[in-house]
């Protein structure tokens, strides 16, 4: 990875506490141009509240700053992160399951025709093109017209990556974006993630399966009771050595005993 390019975003001496639960404390992190990082922690270590403080879910508490290409961000909100580019990828939650699979895509960011209305039959032109060409659905098993309920948990994935890569996100969040999914839809998700990074494009990745992080990450950052406890990048560590220090880092709160 290089160390050299310029940082995208970036979490400085963020907290963030939910009545008497402090789930983030006194958090320093940052995402590089290009960059894929992995988040792992035990359950309640605060993973997803920090995708969530990065999509503009959450406000950090006073004191805490997010900052994007250097500079402190005013009015942080999911409106204001979208704006800035950056797109959520959720197993779930990332998709309107009651609409069409064209209509998902393009949500929000709708192209009119010259009368101002909305240009229906270019979205479904362009969501099938994206999905033969990003997705590599060329079974015709899935049609742009689809309702996204209807399809498998790697279809939903596939298009929520695709939408994001289309629309050039220049930063990614995957919270557990493999879970439930089959060995074959798990390798295709992981692929996307590399094409994000392939596209110079950055990603921040949660995934409990420490299989999956590992061969698609630049740097892995291990979180426990809402603190960093510790950041590796693969090429210093092994699978082995690695899941030895998680389970050091679960027993004591500490990366070495
Ligand atoms: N909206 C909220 N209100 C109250 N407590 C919350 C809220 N969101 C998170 N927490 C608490 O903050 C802590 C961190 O939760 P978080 O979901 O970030 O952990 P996680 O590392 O993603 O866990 P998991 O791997 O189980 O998903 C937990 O104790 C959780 O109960």
């Amino acid at each position: 990875m290089d160390e050299t390019a310029p940082v995208v975003m970036e979490l400085h001496n963020v907290s963030k506490t939910f009545g008497e639960v402090q789930a983030l404390r006194d958090v320093n992190f940052h995402v590089r141009q290009g960059e894929i990082v992995g988040l792992l922690g035990d359950n309640g270590s605060g993973k997803s509240t920090m995708v969530k403080m990065m999509m503009g879910y959450h406000q950090p508490d006073p004191g805490g700053e997010v900052r994007f290409d250097d500079e402190p961000v005013r009015g942080w909100s999911v409106a204001k992160a979208r704006s800035l580019g950056i797109e959520t990828v959720y197993q779930e939650r990332a998709l309107a399951d009651l609409q069409s699979v064209w209509r998902n895509m393009f949500m929000g960011r709708e192209p009119v025709n010259r009368f101002g209305l909305l240009d229906t039959r270019r979205m479904r032109r362009e969501a099938a093109a994206l999905m033969k060409g990003h997705m590599g659905f060329t079974s015709g098993a899935v049609h742009p017209d689809n309702v996204v309920q209807t399809m498998s948990g790697g279809e939903k994935q596939g298009v929520a990556i695709t939408r994001a890569l289309h629309f050039h996100a220049r930063l990614v969040l995957l919270d557990e974006p493999t879970m439930g999914l089959s060995l074959s839809e798990t390798q295709k998700t992981l692929d996307f993630v590399r094409s994000i990074k392939e596209a110079g494009h950055s990603a921040v990745l949660i995934d409990h399966n420490i299989n999956h992080v590992y061969p698609v990450v630049d740097r892995l950052v291990v979180l426990d009771r809402g603190s960093i406890a510790g950041e590796f990048s693969p090429s210093e560590i092994t699978l082995d050595e690695l899941t030895d220090r998680l389970r050091t880092v679960a027993r004591t709160g500490q990366m070495e005993e």
